[in-house]
């Protein structure tokens, strides 16, 4: 199960969490009105991290995005809103970066619209409705989920907990594709500070029941 660890953005809390929690991924979020954004003051501190770097963006210009992957050395972008195939595949030919595009879940998923999109991106990310467009520390309805049609890859997100991960292991089991998770608000001090031992605790928790399973 990959570990994607979100809305990292202070010096101190990003060293303990590459030394102490390493995650698969660490989520930077560029997107102005989040309380976890990070500027571009902190790209030649970021740039170098020895962990591989998602951008999250929400509805973004290419440009700027391409700019951030550069600036930041990022490995995938994250892309929630509303950006259309014709953009993902123009971007698709532009960067080698992994493109995830976002499908934030309400009552339930139009899989036909998703389609289009699955030549030019690596992953789908599966994260709660909101007007924030993220971040929301809410779940939604995993149920939702049971129809995954495509054989591509997924993370889960979108309120998970120190106590989701039998929940997450357990659905892993009904829909193989669920190849990772995606963690954010609810294992923060405060936005943009995660708590790492509460991090610590869900990574044991995952490879212990994983692997009693
Ligand atoms: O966290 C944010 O502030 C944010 C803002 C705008 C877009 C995405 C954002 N974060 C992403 O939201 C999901 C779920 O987070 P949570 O667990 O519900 O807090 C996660 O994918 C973050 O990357």
């Amino acid at each position: 199960m990959e570990l994607k660890v979100c809305g990292m953005r202070e010096p101190d809390n990003i060293r303990h969490l590459i030394s102490e929690v390493a995650p698969d991924w660490m989520g930077l979020i560029f997107y102005p009105k989040s309380p976890r954004y990070v500027s571009d003051e902190k790209a030649d501190e970021l740039k170098g991290k020895p962990v591989k770097k998602v951008g999250v963006f929400v509805n973004e210009s290419e440009t700027e995005i391409l700019r951030k992957i550069d600036q930041f050395g990022l490995s995938a972008i994250q892309l929630h809103g509303n950006k259309s195939v014709e953009f993902v595949k123009d971007l698709s030919g532009k960067t080698v970066a992994e493109l995830w595009k976002v499908v934030s879940v309400g009552d339930e998923i139009d899989w036909e619209s998703l389609e289009g999109y699955l030549p030019f991106v690596t992953k789908f990310l599966f994260d709660t409705a909101t007007a924030a467009h993220g971040g929301s520390g809410k779940r939604f309805n995993w149920k939702v989920l049971e129809t995954y049609p495509f054989d591509k890859g997924f993370l889960l997100s979108g309120g998970l907990d120190g106590e989701s991960a039998e929940e997450v292991l357990a659905l892993q089991q009904q829909i193989p594709q669920l190849q990772g998770v995606d963690l954010n608000s609810k294992f923060e001090d405060a936005p943009g500070v995660k708590n790492i031992e509460k991090l610590k605790n869900f990574k044991s928790l995952l490879i212990y029941k994983e692997t009693n399973n």
